[in-house]
């Protein structure tokens, strides 16, 4: 049984997440973007990926641990719950990730999303399903072994206080525990375009650009 304080928590996440769903039936129900979703571990590689994507694609690039992390910067009542979670590699609760990504699509004006970093768990994916009401295309999924991602990060060098052995070992554990289950879920549906992302940037760019071209078809 939960206690008061657990029930307030779970009304008030209610809340917030109908108000999306208000906010988003008009909207993003109008926009019906095209959307693809970008997954794979902590510095598989899908950051550098999507900007070769928007460079030759024409989609727009949204992080959703971009989004989270200019809302602790914006000194929103969210940041500091988002701040600590983020150092502890936990998943922000989905309400306010889905927030910011809808906010995001409606102000940007493209129609076609490549959204990097989302769903993260299956609360993730079940959610955005509701409120937003959109399928994604397919999901691009970076697969990458840790050992090579945790090189990746100790080497990223941008100042992100999750890139630290201690905390890079807790989102790789979130990562497997549940991340994989969301792509196994979109594998059964048929969505997930896997691509072997241990090699050089280059190369993996090679295997995206022909998801995303297919052969007669040219980049620009
Ligand atoms: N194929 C690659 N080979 C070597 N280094 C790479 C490759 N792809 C990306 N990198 C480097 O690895 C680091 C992590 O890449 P990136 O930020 O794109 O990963 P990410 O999957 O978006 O990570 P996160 O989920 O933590 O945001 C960066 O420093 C990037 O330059
Ligand atoms: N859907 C999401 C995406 C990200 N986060 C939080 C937790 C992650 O460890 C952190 C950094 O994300 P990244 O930039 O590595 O994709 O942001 C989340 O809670 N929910």
């Amino acid at each position: 049984m939960g206690t008061v304080v657990d029930d307030g928590k779970k009304e008030a996440q209610q809340e917030a997440l109908q108000e999306a769903q208000q906010e988003a039936h008009g909207s993003l129900a109008d926009l019906n973007p095209t959307v693809v979703f970008v997954l794979g571990g902590p510095g598989s590689g899908k950051g550098t990926q999507c900007a070769n994507i928007v460079e030759h694609f024409g989609f727009t690039h949204l992080s959703a641990g971009d989004l989270l992390r200019a809302e602790i910067k914006s000194g929103s009542e969210n940041g500091t719950m988002i701040s600590d979670m983020i150092k502890e590699g936990k998943i922000v609760p989905s309400e306010v990730t889905i927030k910011l990504l809808e906010r995001a699509m409606l102000e940007n004006g493209n129609d076609k999303f490549l959204i990097d970093g989302f769903p993260r768990n299956e609360e993730n994916r079940a959610a955005f399903e509701d409120v937003a009401k959109i399928e994604p295309s397919f999901v691009l999924y970076f697969d990458c072994s840790e050992e090579e991602m945790e090189r990746r990060l100790l080497g990223r060098n941008q100042g992100r206080e999750d890139d630290n052995v201690e905390t890079i070992r807790k989102r790789f554990k979130v990562f497997q525990e549940s991340s994989l289950p969301v792509i196994e879920y979109y594998n059964s549906k048929g969505k997930v375009r896997k691509i072997d992302a241990r090699r050089p940037i280059e190369e993996v760019y090679e295997s995206v650009k022909a998801i995303f071209a297919p052969k007669d078809e040219k980049a620009d």
